[in-house]
């Protein structure tokens, strides 16, 4: 195994881990379920041992046994143990500190159901001190989650595309994204759970619908990498999933006129929404897009964001 297969090293059993973990927008238009990208919008979550059970920083319906990055760690540590991996002796499950900054909206759209997947994942490992390889992080984040778009760029940054192969492997392609690209993230403040909006999904697709996203995958890859506007434009629209959901986003169209007529080269629902992305080649369209919004839609949060090329990071342990 080589040093860039591992996410983590061995270590000293710890008793405590500081994770910052990217937001990311899963099928970026036409990859549905496969693409996704890393955003530098972070949500960090502190696993500290202390006398009993306690949360910090999270919402109040979070702030229980239930939290999914303390079920997360917790079940990482204890399949750790099953496997006499490591050393779960500083870490009772029952005696932490989960203290939470979350940048990333809860609206739904930028995976922070994955932030939290990953981030316990990477703390589990770095508390018991084994090390983590790419593969064991993304298999274990993708069982938990259901499906690796989001989870493969949390954990590797850039735009990956993904594939369970038949084995049951998460296979994930790394891109780098140029610097150039700017992404405003739409947020509404209704959210839509991903459950529902899987629900309102037909079970299959005509063939014609299919091929229309088959092609348009790699061009909105090569776009992303290069900073190709023009393809990006071409490329980037959908038919397996937005004609769909785009029902439950009652700002989608007027948000996408919007942006696409102010020169955005783009415009996607961000994972299943109900957070929109209008990708921009140059700052000055970003800014005057957040504007426009703002006299539009004053109950819709624009953050102009970067793609993140890092992935999750262990800060502390
Ligand atoms: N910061 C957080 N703290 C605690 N639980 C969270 C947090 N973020 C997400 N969750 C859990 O994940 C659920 C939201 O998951 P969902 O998949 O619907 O949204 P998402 O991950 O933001 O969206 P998408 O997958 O479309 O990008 C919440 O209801 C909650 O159970
Ligand atoms: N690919 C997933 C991402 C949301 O978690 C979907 O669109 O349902």
């Amino acid at each position: 195994m080589s040093a860039s297969d591992l996410i983590l090293d061995a270590g000293a059993p710890a008793t405590r881990a500081r994770v910052r973990v990217p937001a990311t927008s899963a099928n970026l238009g036409c990859g549905f379920d496969s693409l996704g990208m890393a955003l530098t919008l972070y949500n960090e979550f502190l696993f500290e041992a202390a006398p009993q059970l306690s949360f910090e920083g999270c919402e109040a319906r979070f702030a229980n046994d239930h939290h999914l990055a303390y079920t997360t760690w917790r079940r990482t540590l204890r399949s750790l143990a099953d496997e006499s991996r490591g050393s779960a002796a500083l870490c009772d499950p029952a005696k932490v500190h989960l203290s939470c900054a979350s940048q990333v909206p809860l609206s739904g759209g930028l995976g922070s159901s994955s932030t939290c997947i990953v981030a316990g994942i990477v703390a589990a490992y770095a508390m018991a001190g084994v090390a983590l390889a790419r593969e064991e992080l993304l298999e274990r984040a993708t069982r938990a989650e259901g499906h690796p778009d989001n989870v493969a760029p949390a954990s590797l940054g850039g735009l990956t595309c993904s594939f369970i192969a038949p084995e049951g492997q998460v296979v994930s392609l790394e891109n780098p994204v140029d610097k150039r690209w700017r992404f405003v993230a739409l947020s509404p403040a209704y959210e839509v759970r991903t459950s529902e909006a899987r629900r309102v999904l037909p079970p299959s697709v005509p063939l014609e619908d299919a091929v229309w996203c088959l092609g348009r995958c790699q061009g909105t890859i090569r776009a992303l990498e290069t900073g190709d506007g023009a393809l990006l434009r071409a490329a980037c629209t959908d038919r397996l999933h937005e004609p769909y959901r785009k029902t439950l986003i009652p700002d989608y169209e007027p948000l996408k006129e919007l942006a696409l007529r102010l020169g955005a080269a783009a415009f996607w629902i961000s994972g299943s929404g109900s957070t929109m992305i209008a990708a921009c080649l140059d700052e000055q369209t970003a800014a005057d897009l957040c504007e426009a919004v703002r006299q539009l839609s004053p109950t819709v949060a624009a953050h102009i964001l970067m793609a993140d090329n890092q992935g999750v990071i262990l800060c502390e342990r």
